[in-house]
């Protein structure tokens, strides 16, 4: 285990405004890791996202685009949080991010800017000067980019782009915090990223997950819990709501649609 244990700091302000208004983040108390996958479900709006970036930002962790959290403005609410919390590392990795689906478009616009700037300003420079050691930053950021994404995330579909990501960037001994990382993946994808997961943790990986996949959910081994209420609740996978109601709903759509429209 990289990350062992979350702790209060200080108690969380009793305060209606967000992100304090959230019962999950008020009602936060110490969290124990006991398996290398922690995964979080609950309803929209029950504050997954908004306890990652809490706990990210107390993790120090790096966002995919590798900016900090630390100075990023509409992140304020993620800093606040941080500063109630205490972590206890068995050893600080290096290697990990914080992933959001929110953040991924962001950041292939900005891969594929950088890479084209990067090719232009070669090609100037070398049509100057074939020999010009002016041109090493730009061939190295080209070839970078190439080599981690080839051709590009943005010649990729959604789902593609957001695998070849997560191939590109797990490292050994990464810790990863992932917000809804099934978001445009097929159910068979969904089975390829509880592939890749597995193999990062073979490799002494930790991935903490909010999800609404049962697919995801499923990961064996996983230490599974739902926001109920104003807690973050151990639940067994079949007590997940997720995982009850799809179950339900593909044994019998016609009772659900039934209510639904009449
Ligand atoms: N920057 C913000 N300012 C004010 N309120 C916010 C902000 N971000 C989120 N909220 C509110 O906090 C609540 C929890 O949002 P959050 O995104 O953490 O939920 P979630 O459980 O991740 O939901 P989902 O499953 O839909 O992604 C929501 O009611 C939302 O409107």
């Amino acid at each position: 285990m990289i990350l062992k244990q979350i702790r209060l700091k200080k108690p969380m302000p009793a305060e209606n405004r967000f992100p304090f208004g959230l019962p999950v983040v008020r009602e936060f108390d110490s969290f124990t890791f006991r398996s290398p996958v922690t995964i979080i479900a609950g309803d929209n709006g029950t504050g997954k996202t908004t306890l990652l970036e809490g706990i990210a930002a107390a993790a120090d962790s790096i966002l995919i685009s590798r900016e900090p959290i630390e100075g990023n403005p509409a992140l304020e609410h993620a800093r606040e949080i941080a500063d109630h919390l205490t972590l206890s590392w068995s050893v600080k990795s290096r290697n990990g991010f914080f992933f959001r689906a929110l953040d991924f478009v962001t950041y292939t616009i900005a891969v594929s800017q950088m890479r084209e700037d990067a090719r232009e300003t070669l090609e100037e420079i070398r049509s100057r000067n074939p020999r010009s050691l002016e041109a090493l930053p730009y061939a190295r950021t080209y070839h970078e980019l190439r080599n981690l994404y080839g051709e590009g995330l943005e010649f990729r579909s959604h789902g593609e782009s957001f695998l070849d990501l997560f191939s590109a960037r797990f490292r050994p001994d990464g810790f990863y915090i992932l917000d809804e990382p099934e978001a445009p993946l097929s159910p068979a994808k969904q089975l390829t990223l509880l592939a890749m997961l597995h193999e990062m943790v073979e490799e002494g990986a930790q991935f903490l997950i909010s999800t609404h996949s049962p697919i995801i959910m499923a990961y064996p081994g996983a230490d599974l819990y739902e926001i109920r209420g104003c807690r973050l609740e151990p639940a067994a996978f079949d007590e997940v709501e997720h995982v009850r109601m799809t179950k339900d709903f593909l044994n019998a759509p016609e009772r659900y649609l039934r209510h639904l429209f009449n």
